[in-house]
């Protein structure tokens, strides 16, 4: 059965500025209990710091959720262009939500810009990882990169394309080591027009 959170227990994941908490020592304490759940020694020389290290480790990897994507995608910059910009091969280390163990993998962007306006290819980078560096599923995130660039940026088109294997498939349950997930997401000019999509789907396969 799958319980309901409470609104309670919302509020008291954000503070009065509506900002993440992070409760260190509960997550640390918990960690251990759960180590100690599993039949494992809490108190021998290899593990004892291990909680410590898994919530430090956790925090970093979900980091993303204390991320401002608004204020990554801020510092626009006018230049004229009739051609779509593409960044390809960005690095996706993500957490599949369901099991928390890593989908690693590649993030391909192209968009088309509205107004002549265009951000640093950085900041394209950094907009997967505010979106990858928490508990994800594949299809959500890239959907998530599509709709803040369409956002904030207004190009004529987004396209997002993600290709990634899962270790929730590949260490654990079917333990099947070769299928790549690949999820699209298409908006603006590329949702309706077909043949401008299949383009740029070329051009950033290199075909
Ligand atoms: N669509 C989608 N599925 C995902 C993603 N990451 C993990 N999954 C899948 O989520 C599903 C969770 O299924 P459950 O039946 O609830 O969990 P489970 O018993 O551990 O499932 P198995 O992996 O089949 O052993 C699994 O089929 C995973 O492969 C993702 O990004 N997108
Ligand atoms: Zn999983």
């Amino acid at each position: 059965m799958i319980e309901k959170v409470k609104p309670e227990a919302v509020q008291e994941r954000t503070d009065a500025n509506g900002h993440l908490k992070i409760d260190f020592e509960a997550a640390e304490h918990a960690m251990r209990q759960f180590l100690h759940a599993m039949g494992e020694d809490v108190d021998r020389e290899g593990i004892i710091d291990t909680p410590r290290r898994v919530t430090k480790a956790m925090i970093e990897l979900m980091s993303g959720r204390l991320e401002d994507v608004g204020e990554i995608l801020s510092r626009r910059f006018k230049q004229e262009t009739d051609s779509p910009v593409m960044l390809r091969d960005i690095e996706l280390f993500s957490l599949c939500e369901h099991h928390l163990l890593p989908f690693i993998g590649k993030v391909h962007i192209a968009y088309l810009p509205g107004d002549g306006h265009v951000v640093g290819l950085s900041k394209l980078a950094r907009l997967v990882d505010a979106y990858a560096k928490r508990p994800q599923i594949q299809e959500q995130l890239t959907n998530q990169i599509a709709d803040a660039l369409m956002e904030h940026l207004e190009p004529k088109g987004v396209l997002v394309w993600i290709e990634s294997e899962h270790m929730c498939m590949k260490m654990r349950g079917i333990k099947k080591c070769n299928p790549v997930m690949q999820t699209i997401a298409a908006r603006g000019l590329y949702e309706y027009d077909r043949e401008a999509r299949k383009e740029l789907l070329g051009m950033l396969r290199g075909t």
